[in-house]
């Protein structure tokens, strides 16, 4: 059940149970209510369910699965009615005798099976039932069914006593009060759920409300009763309401942004003007901090909190984490115990100031996870945290700091009797123990050894060239300072210097590593295999770079700084690279697969400047004299092509959307997104203007850098979002004369007329958007695997 929903309920609840109207006992009330909530959640997620789907058939007719979906629940809806019907007659026919209170009560016991609508149903199968029953007490129990004026019927008439006309009058109390708490609570209840799903996910559409009952009255007699579009309606002026509301507060707001002045276009005056360059919150570029990349204080070592707990647990036995003892004899904590019974020294707390949370918190867990911990065994895992002797604990402030914050564990008797009563049990096996184990195994290098996690360091290397091999893919921004680009300016050309030569040193280190696995592994097979063997080893060792598994320095420049390809200045990188760029695609001749083409794999556009490949030789004549040959398949922003798409009312949300003019291929180029290139923190200000606005144009390029499409802008910023198997068009940053571009390719074939939709990021998510395409792929693979078969039978009795 929706815990929202559930929550309501209680509430609800609560109130009925402060009224106190039922004469029954506190069990059939309990029943009754629960079997209430049953009922009217069961209908909630039903009628949920079913809504849904009626949204998405009023946007696409053609939708099978939504017309299967709806009819197989409504084929149910109505089995369901008619079992239940049946159930209530068997029932009625077996127990005659039974009191009308305690009829409709006994119907309710048994909520798992009944239908939404509840009581109504039951007591009008009750009235229709009445026909076949000849017994004199049940037509009265009928006519009390009567009296609350759910169904007219044939008089009946007897005479009546005193007492029985008492006992009419309070169960006519008591069926009134259940039809009108009960019924009208529960299902307005259910009404103001369903509403304010609608609003939540639909908005206020009449339109969809009206679908929705077109689809139930087809093959079943519901009707949208008037309450629910009274209620709708009520909920539509409070909507415009609210938004009047909001808007207000919209204006104050944007009067306090007003602060960020640079927002506020000199030319019109206008806040976020959409015409004029001159609101450029350009500043930004020229104020831009350069800030440090690695964090050096991360810690390297991790410890395995795990490892231990199961070492403890191993030795838990033979008690041998608790009998340990440190090295250090006299300062140890036990020894103290014997000499003084009081409190020991008092806890050194800047020690412990000093130490790292993680550490105490580590500590406590240990005190937690094994009641009594032995202090002598924690405070060598905790020494570990630090190299600096001044900061290292005796087991004594150790033990005194867990007593002072766990003292359930460390009282001072309780230790006393542990040690005494161990010391003469087994007092030798504790010597030897002391002597040999303690020492051999709970050293430093042990503890090193089986509890600390020491990241690879290659691994470290490799994450830390693939965040610097991000940052250099940033877009190319030009400079604004005068002078020369050194660090005081603090423009993007010194960065990227600053960045390769980061790289330099991390490649350089990586080869180093390398070096030395290979001698290592030589010392190994030196030690298994005879001399020859080596011999023939050797060769391989002076081709090591070729196999190394990251890129070399060189892939790094020619991979990410395609924007110095031809348009760059700088004298040391781009000037040999340039003869490598490009491809020379002989197989594929429109650069259609990244296999084939290396500009594609490469993530950048042909140039037919640098590219040998056949298909932008000949681009430029195939072009002009417009003949029926397909050219490159990787250039088409470079040619400023404009595959056709139109604009309209989007299927999935209120705004407008991006349709395909024509059919697109796989991998076909559909547009390239152009805006304002903007900083992070240009893009987060700007966020934070466009939100209140409900709608938001900005594209993250990259950790650095985004596209604005909010004032400048081309058809491909109405491209709205969907997930899974919806998504029809996908998105690459690529190299393009020297900058990057946002393209746009279709994902799968896009037929003439249909959406266009990518899945915008991982945060952004509407869940009945999820779920529905979950539910509509499992639909379209049950659909395939039957066709499938389909022919296989049918290939099947032609053989
Ligand atoms: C780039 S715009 C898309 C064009 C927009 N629909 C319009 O009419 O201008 C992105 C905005 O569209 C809306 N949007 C996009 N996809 C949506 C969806 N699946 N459901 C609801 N709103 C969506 C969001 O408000 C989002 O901030």
């Amino acid at each position: 059940m929706d815990p929202k929903f559930e929550i309501q309920l209680r509430a609800q609840e609560q109130d009925l149970q402060e009224q106190n109207f039922f004469n029954l006992d506190i069990n059939d009330q309990q029943k009754i209510k629960e079997g209430m909530v049953k009922v009217i959640a069961s209908a909630y997620i039903r009628f949920k369910m079913a809504f849904r789907a009626c949204c998405w058939k009023g946007y696409s007719d053609n939708d099978i699965y939504i017309q299967q979906n709806l009819q197989k629940g409504i084929a149910e809806h109505q089995n369901k009615v008619k079992r239940i019907k049946k159930k209530v007659q068997n029932f009625f026919q077996s127990e005659m005798s039974i009191e009308p209170h305690q009829f409709v009560v006994q119907i309710l016991k048994n909520r798992d099976q009944v239908y939404s609508g509840g009581i109504f149903q039951h007591v009008n199968s009750y009235v229709q039932i009445n026909e076949s029953i000849k017994d004199e007490k049940t037509k009265y129990l009928y006519r009390d069914v009567e009296n609350i004026g759910l169904k007219k019927s044939d008089q009946v008439n007897h005479q009546e006593s005193q007492q029985a006309k008492q006992l009419k009058e309070n169960q006519k109390k008591i069926l009134q009060s259940i039809s009108s708490t009960y019924i009208t609570k529960y299902t307005e209840l259910l009404l103001k759920c369903i509403i304010k799903d609608i609003q939540y996910y639909y908005g206020y559409n009449f339109r969809v409300l009206k679908i929705f009952q077109i689809e139930f009255a087809k093959n079943s007699d519901f009707r949208i009763p008037h309450i629910w579009w009274s209620a709708f309606q009520d909920r539509y002026r409070m909507l415009i309401e609210f938004k009047r509301n909001e808007h207000e507060k919209k204006k104050k707001f944007k009067l306090n942004v007003f602060k960020n002045n640079y927002f506020l276009c000199p030319i019109c005056i206008q806040y976020n003007c959409m015409i004029h360059k001159s609101c450029n919150d350009i500043h930004y570029l020229k104020n831009d901090n350069w800030t440090p990349l690695f964090d050096k204080n991360i810690p390297k070592h991790q410890l395995h909190i795990d490892k231990i707990k199961d070492f403890l647990t191993m030795y838990n036995g033979t008690n041998y984490a608790h009998k340990f003892m440190c090295k250090d004899h006299e300062f140890c904590f036990r020894n103290q115990l014997n000499k003084n019974k009081q409190d020991l020294i008092s806890v050194q707390q800047h020690k412990f100031n000093c130490l790292n949370k993680r550490w105490i918190n580590m500590l406590l867990y240990f005190a937690d996870c094994f009641t009594f911990q032995n202090p002598c065994f924690l405070t060598i895992i905790i020494n570990m945290s630090t190299s600096n002797d001044d900061l290292k604990f005796q087991c004594k402030d150790i033990y005194q700091y867990l007593k002072s914050v766990r003292p359930q564990y460390y009282s001072l008797e309780r230790i006393q009797n542990e040690i005494n009563a161990f010391i003469q049990s087994r007092e030798k096996e504790y010597l030897k123990l002391l002597s040999k184990d303690s020492e051999n195994i709970l050293d430093d290098k042990y503890i090193q050894k089986h509890f600390y996690h020491i990241p690879d360091q290659k691994q470290e290397i490799l994450n830390q060239l693939k965040e610097l091999s991000e940052m250099l893919k940033c877009n190319y921004t030009p400079c604004f300072h005068t002078g020369v680009c050194d660090g005081e300016n603090g423009c993007r050309c010194y960065r990227n210097r600053d960045l390769i030569e980061k790289m330099q040193k991390r490649i350089d280190k990586l080869k180093h590593i390398q070096k030395k696995e290979k001698k290592h592994t030589k010392k190994v097979l030196e030690l298994s295999f005879d001399n020859n063997s080596i011999d023939s080893n050797e060769e391989d060792d002076d081709e090591e770079s070729s196999d190394l598994q990251y890129m070399t320095y060189q892939e790094i420049i020619s991979k990410f700084l395609h924007e110095c390809e031809r348009f760059c200045g700088c004298p040391n990188y781009c000037r040999s690279k340039n003869k490598k760029l490009g491809c020379n695609c002989l197989n594929d001749m429109t650069c259609q697969t990244d296999k084939n083409c290396q500009c594609r794999s490469k993530l950048r556009e042909c140039d037919p400047e640098v590219c040998r490949c056949f298909c932008n030789r000949n681009a430029r004549t195939i072009q002009k004299f417009g003949l029926n040959i397909d050219y490159c398949t990787n250039s088409q922003a470079l040619y400023n092509c404009k595959p056709r798409v139109l604009l309209g009312k989007s299927l999935v949300c209120e705004g407008l959307g991006l349709f395909a003019g024509q059919d697109f291929k796989k991998n076909q180029y559909i547009g390239c997104y152009i805006g304002e290139i903007i900083n992070e923190k240009q893009g987060t200000e700007r966020q934070e203007v466009q939100q209140p606005q409900g709608i938001s144009y900005l594209f993250m390029l990259n950790k650095e850098t985004d596209v604005d499409s909010f004032r400048y802008g081309n058809k491909m910023r109405y491209v709205n979002h969907n997930c899974g198997s919806m998504a029809n068009c996908k998105v690459d940053v690529i190299y393009n004369r020297g900058i990057n571009i946002v393209r746009f390719s279709a994902k799968e074939d896009i037929q003439k007329g249909q959406e266009i939709y990518f899945d915008y990021n991982r945060n952004y998510q509407i869940e009945w958007m999820k779920y529905f395409n979950e539910y509509y792929d499992k639909f379209e693979q049950e659909e395939k695997k039957q066709q499938v078969q389909k022919k296989i039978i049918s290939k099947f009795i032609k053989n």
